[in-house]
Order: C-alpha cells, then sequence, then structure tokens
C-alpha cells in the first residue's frame, strides 16, 4: 500500500516507553523528554509509560499458534516497505512456515515454466534451438536451469524481533515480534506479535488484520488445505497447516459412478443448511461419518482429497499411532476443528482400536498394537505406550463427546472392515461405506483414457470417445480441469486413438485382480506412449501373477 510506510525499529523490549507512537501524539516529544531528563533530571518516559500502555494505546496479541500468525506473516513479508526495516530476519523459505511460498508452488512454478517450453528429446547433448514462437529445450538445459534455481533458494525477509514502527493508512502502528526462549530446540520457534496504535480505538488494527486475512487466503485460491496434528514440547497438539495442494479432479478418481455420486451428494446434502436446521431441531448431534474400506491402493485417500477440493474444505489429517496421543488430546483437537471441515482418520484398524471396547489396553490384548521389543523395551517404555494409546472407548468419547465439532466430515478408512468393532460403525458414526475393490474391466479403461487424456498437444479424453459438445454442467462430478475446456479446440483424434487402445488394454488384464495403484504403476513406465503400454501389458500381467505365486 502506497501510503504505508517503516519509520525504524528499536530492540527495546515491552517495558520501554513508546517513544515514536507518543512522538506521533505529541510532536515534539522527543525534545522535550531529552529537556527534562537533562537538565531536570527527570525521567518523563517512565511515567508515561503507565498511561501509555493502559490508557491511550489499543494492543492486538497474535499467537503462533493461531492461524492469524500465518495471516499477519504473509502479509508483512509482502510489504515492500517492511522489507526495508533495518533490523530484520533473513531467512530461507520454510516448508512449515505456512505463510512463506511453499515448496508446492514453486513446484507449480516450474510446471508453468515448463509448459511454455516445447520439449526435445536431445540427439546430441546441449541441443538447444530457438524458433520463432517457442523455445525447444532439452532435459539438461531444462535440468541445469532447475539445479540453478534450487541453489538460489528465495530469502525471507521479515522484521527481526524488537520493536518497528511503520504507517497505515495514515495510522501510526508498532509491530514487536517476540520469541519464546528456552525452548527445546526440535520443537521449532514458538513466536507472538503484538501490533499497537494510539487511541483506545483498535479499529485500525481489525482493518489491518483484516486486509491480511483477506490476502492470505486470496493466496490460496481455491487450493485443497491440508492440516495434521503436532505436538507441542508441553505435550499438547495442535493442528498446523501441512500443505497446499491443487484440489484432485473428481474424475480422476475410478470408482463407480453411481456410488461416487451418492458419496458427494450426501456431503452435499449434509452441509446444506437445512439440514443443519434438521439436526438442530430435533437435537441431534449434527455429525456425519463415513468409511471408505477396501486393498491398499484401491483409491480410499485420493477419494477423500478429491471430495475435500470439490467442496473446498479444509482435509485435517490424523494418524492414530502418533506419538503420545491420548484420548484427551485427541478430544481437544476435535474441539479445535473448524465448523465444515474434513477429519481423515487413515487406516483405523491398525491404530489398536479393533474390537477392544471399554479394555485397557495390555501386552498381547491387542495383536494390532506394536508389542514392545521385548529384547529392547523395558516396563516403563510399555506403560508409556499404553498410556498413549487410544483405545476403542477413547475414540468413542472422542467421536460422540461434546466438544467434537459439530458440522465436521469424519471419514475412516482400513484396509480390515471385519476387523472393526460394530460399535464404531453403528449410524451416527459410520453414515454411509464405501467399498473400494480391484478394477473392473470398466474401471480400467477408465483408468487409461484419464491417464493418456494429456498427451502431445494435451487434448482431454474419455474411454467412451469425445465428450459432448456442451460438456459437462458446473457442480457435477467432471468438475476437473478439462471441463473448462473448450470443446472445439479437443484432438478428436487423439480421444478416437485411446478410446480403441483402452479397449484392448482393458481385455488384456484379468478383472477384479489388480488394484488401481499397480496398473498406475504399470502405465507410468509408458508415460507417452500408450501403444507400447497395450504392447507390454500381457507380459506385465503375466510377471504380476508369478510374483504373486512366488
Ligand atoms: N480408484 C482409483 N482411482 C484413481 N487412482 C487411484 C485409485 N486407487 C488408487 N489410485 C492411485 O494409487 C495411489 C494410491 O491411492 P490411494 O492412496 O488413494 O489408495 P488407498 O486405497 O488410500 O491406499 P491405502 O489403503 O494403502 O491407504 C495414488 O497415486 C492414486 O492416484
Amino acid at each position: 500500500m502506497a501510503s504505508n510506510e517503516t519509520l525504524g525499529s528499536s530492540i527495546a523490549d515491552a517495558s520501554s516507553p513508546d517513544t515514536a507512537l507518543l512522538e506521533a501524539l505529541v510532536p515534539g516529544y522527543r525534545i522535550i523528554s531529552h529537556f527534562f531528563m537533562s537538565y531536570l533530571k527527570i525521567d518523563i518516559n517512565g511515567y508515561l509509560q503507565i498511561l501509555i500502555g493502559d490508557l491511550i494505546i489499543s494492543t492486538a496479541e497474535i499467537r503462533m499458534e493461531d492461524e492469524v500468525f500465518n495471516y499477519m506473516m504473509y502479509w508483512i513479508s509482502r510489504q515492500s516497505h517492511m522489507k526495508r526495516t533495518s533490523r530484520f530476519l533473513a531467512s530461507l523459505k520454510f516448508k512449515h512456515d505456512p505463510w512463506a511460498d511453499s515448496d508446492d508452488s514453486d513446484f507449480e512454478d516450474e510446471l508453468e515454466d515448463s509448459d511454455d517450453e516445447s520439449w526435445d528429446e536431445p540427439k546430441s547433448r546441449n541441443n538447444t534451438t530457438t524458433t520463432t514462437t517457442t523455445t525447444t529445450t532439452t532435459f539438461d538445459d531444462y535440468w541445469a536451469k532447475m539445479m540453478n534455481r534450487d541453489k538460489f533458494k528465495s530469502i525471507n525477509f521479515t522484521p527481526s524481533e524488537g520493536s518497528h514502527y511503520f504507517r497505515y493508512r495514515g495510522h501510526l502502528i508498532k509491530l514487536r515480534r517476540t520469541e519464546e526462549q528456552n525452548r527445546p530446540h526440535n520443537f521449532g520457534r514458538n513466536e507472538r506479535l503484538w501490533l499497537s496504535c494510539l487511541g483506545k480505538n483498535p479499529e485500525i488494527l481489525r482493518q489491518l488484520l483484516l486486509e491480511a486475512q483477506k490476502a492470505y487466503i486470496e493466496r490460496d485460491g481455491n487450493r485443497t488445505l491440508i492440516y495434521r496434528a503436532k505436538r507441542d514440547y508441553d505435550r499438547s497438539f495442535t493442528w498446523i497447516r501441512c500443505m497446499s495442494r491443487s484440489p484432485r479432479p473428481m474424475s480422476s478418481v475410478i470408482l463407480n459412478r453411481a456410488q461416487k455420486q451418492e458419496f458427494v451428494d450426501d456431503m452435499r446434502e449434509y452441509l446444506h443448511p437445512k439440514t443443519r436446521r434438521w439436526y438442530f431441531d430435533r437435537g441431534i448431534p449434527y455429525r456425519r461419518g463415513y468409511l471408505l474400506h477396501g486393498p491398499p491402493g484401491t483409491g480410499k485417500t485420493s477419494l477423500c482429497f478429491a471430495a475435500a477440493g470439490l467442496l473446498g474444505l479444509k482435509l485435517y489429517l490424523l494418524n492414530l499411532k502418533t506419538n503420545g496421543l491420548d484420548e484427551e488430546s485427541m478430544s481437544s483437537l476435535f474441539a479445535s476443528l473448524p465448523r465444515r471441515c474434513i477429519v481423515l482418520l487413515e487406516d483405523i484398524d491398525t491404530a489398536g482400536i479393533t474390537k477392544t471396547r471399554g479394555k485397557t489396553v495390555t501386552p498381547g490384548d491387542n495383536p494390532v498394537i506394536p508389542a514392545p521389543n521385548t529384547e529392547t523395551s523395558t516396563e516403563d517404555d510399555f506403560d508409556e505406550s499404553s498410556k498413549d494409546s487410544i483405545t476403542l472407548s477413547g475414540l468413542l468419547n472422542v467421536i460422540d463427546g461434546v466438544a467434537a465439532s459439530e458440522g465436521r466430515i469424519l471419514v475412516m478408512t482400513t484396509n480390515h472392515p471385519d476387523k472393526l468393532d460394530p460399535a464404531l460403525l453403528r449410524p451416527g458414526r459410520v453414515d454411509m461405506s464405501i467399498s473400494f475393490g480391484y478394477m473392473s474391466e470398466n474401471d480400467i479403461k477408465e483408468l487409461f483414457a484419464s491417464m493418456y487424456r494429456f498427451i502431445g498437444s494435451d487434448r482431454p479424453c474419455t474411454p467412451n470417445g469425445p465428450r459432448q459438445a456442451n460438456g459437462p454442467v458446473r457442480g457435477e462430478l467432471e468438475n476437473d480441469e478439462d471441463s473448462t475446456r473448450e470443446p472445439e479446440k479437443r484432438d478428436v483424434s487423439l480421444d478416437a486413438r485411446i478410446s480403441n487402445l483402452c479397449v484392448s488394454f482393458a481385455q488384456a488384464i484379468p478383472t477384479g485382480e489388480l488394484t488401481a495403484a499397480e496398473i498406475q504403476g504399470y502405465l507410468l513406465n509408458h508415460k507417452d506412449q500408450p501403444e507400447a503400454a497395450v504392447a507390454g501389458v500381457a507380459q506385465w500381467v503375466e510377471e504380476m501373477r508369478n510374483s504373486r505365486e512366488n
């Protein structure tokens, strides 16, 4: 903002007078206080401190564990005048600083860069030719550029610890940054920010914070935000933002279409304000739970990510095996969830909660809990791990507990639904189950088409040939990027080619034997060569069968 400027920095702590703020209030204050000190030996700063602190200054405190901290740090890091402050912290972009540009966005920048270039397999090394419209780049050129970029990581400049003064919309603002000392190194930093302005009306601080929030949220756009539970050094747990990703298109998850539609419709229906009212009017806890079950690599997690992207919900990941996670910490995590979000509890059967309702976990009681290594662990070690484990009744208490946020969507995934206690599966805890399995012929065709819909000139394709000219209606399951492409630009010959190949590919694979992850793994070896994928598939299936038999 043009009207903003940084006026100076000091390392004075909180107890020192806010000379700059006073100067703004009483022009000439510095000279007056100097006069009092030099000639009358009276330090008027000390007296004024009480007046300033309690009567004529408004202050906002911002804690690092709160997302507002990220808003503010992001805003600060984007203010050119703040970068010019005389005392600053220079740091490389850290992935765990959500306000800094993440590695994910670096990665997406790289994708955009590489989209601007056309690619040529090198006939000889360092063979680069320039055409009138695009640059033809060899891998070596690209790699040299990336390696250079990685060496020179961006440096963030933010105001360092202490006090900094700047003007915001004509108001003098003091920013103080502090860091908790004596904190174990491996638990990271714990900082606080303090924003102060003159006067008892903090309106300008609110405006600043709202502007910071807007900037931060706009930066995320429609990306899916992912949080995970992190243990602090005082053993408490909080949610921290761990990454943001472009939304996964729902159409990229291969699942029976009706089931997928039912899942999405059910979530939409649940999130509708009328449904919320319906629950409240009847005194029913407003929650919804889903169980996604099936063999590993069949798309359970992918569906959850795609649903979060489609509905624009934040995703909170929690692994019940997290070291130190107990019922109390889990309840406080659930209590601090936002009103609308998806919580994903993965591999619920491996968490020591299978069919042990009400039992205290003891060695050998539950084969799923990792047994202590008798050679290296002591009794104390085991006591600690049992104390930290989540029991089935503990989990049920958290799911049902009064502290559990209403409005959240709970998704649990498992490879072994048969191991789960019926108590966990009852309606109210699990309202819909979706079974994931090995690939059918249609699934295989769909997966093949989705892998090759962008090759060469990058034209999307469906297993049934070119999409209808009018395209999907917004909000239907085809919410993905190809739905926005103009139909007339589509490469019909590629569509026809892929449609034929996916039939041959699917015919060569036995149905109900392989997972999507396995087939995807094979196709990744033939990324731009669908014909080669079809040619080699029979042999690959043979090898897979042999490896399973051995
Ligand atoms: N049904 C599917 N549709 C599209 N891709 C899939 C599907 N199933 C698996 N994949 C691909 O396989 C990989 C693993 O998928 P995912 O993590 O969703 O499986 P999962 O069922 O959650 O596995 P696990 O039980 O081991 O957690 C991902 O790269 C995903 O893209």
